[in-house]
């Protein structure tokens, strides 16, 4: 389990991470989700012990990340790929970082295949692609088999299939009941690996809730019917439990209903339909209205005429 309480980070005037309070449970997948400069790796860095917090605590099975006298056999984490001597093949990379962690050289093998390095075990890693740097970052953190494992963006970089590989595993680790924290800025990635949803802008907590409650909640099924007589429809769609909405310029939406119900309601009122078109609001939709005023870094799109 991984306990964030409290915590704050403070850059000189920049307030990083702003007294932000959740928990991480085992067997299951948590996806921790931001925009850009969110802080969501300051706070991976703090439950890590990378960084001091300025105030407020993050524990990893019960006690900071340095109180751990194994960390790496407890917390396995992936932060930065580009962190590795590019002089070393990714074999040797792996056999040191066991070597200095009291783990056998067996499992370096075990981790090497597990993520699909074996053929490259003996190449110097400098000549990695960054999609093979990201796998030998996640043989690296679960190389002490740990309890809790933490991935920053960890398919960032990967090909399709090194997607669904990367998800496929975060879900084995925690079926195994690992406890598993991973960060994204890709909402519909975590809506098909995650059964937890933690979001944060600039630094505060907006969402912590399940995954399947957000999508119940945000993924919002529409139809929209411009018709001869709006109040008609919106009758006969209240006589059949159907909620609607009457839109500024006079079109109705029927919330969480399919075109072929509408337009058989429309049908046996004998109302003319001009228009009609389902809708579907994208859980990244959901994501970036709710992070939307919280953006610290927004595109301005000029269009030049
Ligand atoms: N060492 C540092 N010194 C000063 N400011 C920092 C430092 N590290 C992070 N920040 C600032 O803290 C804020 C949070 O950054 P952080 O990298 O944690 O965000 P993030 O959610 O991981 O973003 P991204 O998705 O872009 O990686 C940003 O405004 C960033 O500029």
């Amino acid at each position: 389990m991984i306990e964030i309480e409290n915590l704050s980070k403070r850059y000189g005037d920049k307030v990083a991470v702003d007294d932000l309070s959740f928990t991480v449970a085992p067997g299951k997948v948590t996806g921790f989700l931001g925009p850009n400069g969110a802080g969501k790796s300051t706070t991976m860095r703090m439950v890590l012990g990378l960084d001091r917090p300025t105030a407020g605590r993050a524990l990893v099975a019960g006690r900071p990340y340095a109180e751990h006298s194994r960390p790496l056999m407890k917390v396995g984490a992936l932060l930065d790929a580009k962190g590795v001597n590019g002089a070393r093949t990714a074999y040797h990379h792996l056999l040191a970082l066991a070597a200095a962690n009291g783990i056998p050289a067996s499992r370096v093998h075990e981790v090497l295949d597990m993520t699909g390095l074996s053929s490259v075990a003996r190449k110097r890693t400098k000549g990695f692609s960054l999609g093979m740097g990201q796998r030998l970052g996640i043989a690296a953190a679960l190389l002490g088999k740990p309890e809790i494992v933490v991935l920053d963006e960890p398919v960032n970089g990967l090909d399709p299939e090194g997607v669904v590989w990367v998800r496929e595993l975060m879900k084995q680790l925690a079926a195994d009941g690992c406890t598993v924290l991973v960060s994204s800025h890709l909402m519909n990635e975590m809506a098909v690996t995650a059964d937890h949803l933690v979001i944060i802008a600039k630094g505060r907590l907006l969402v912590d809730s399940a995954m399947s409650d957000f999508i119940v909640q945000h993924s919002r099924h529409s139809v929209l019917t411009r018709v001869a007589d709006p109040e008609a429809l919106r009758e006969a769609l209240d006589a059949e439990g159907i909620r609607s909405e009457r839109l500024s310029d006079g079109r109705i939406e029927a919330l969480e209903v399919g075109v072929e119900q509408v337009g058989k309601i429309a049908h046996a009122r004998q109302i003319a339909v001009y228009e009609m078109a389902a809708q579907t609001a994208s859980l990244e939709e959901a994501f970036m209205q709710l992070t939307s005023q919280q953006t610290e870094y927004r595109a301005t799109l000029e269009v030049q005429r």
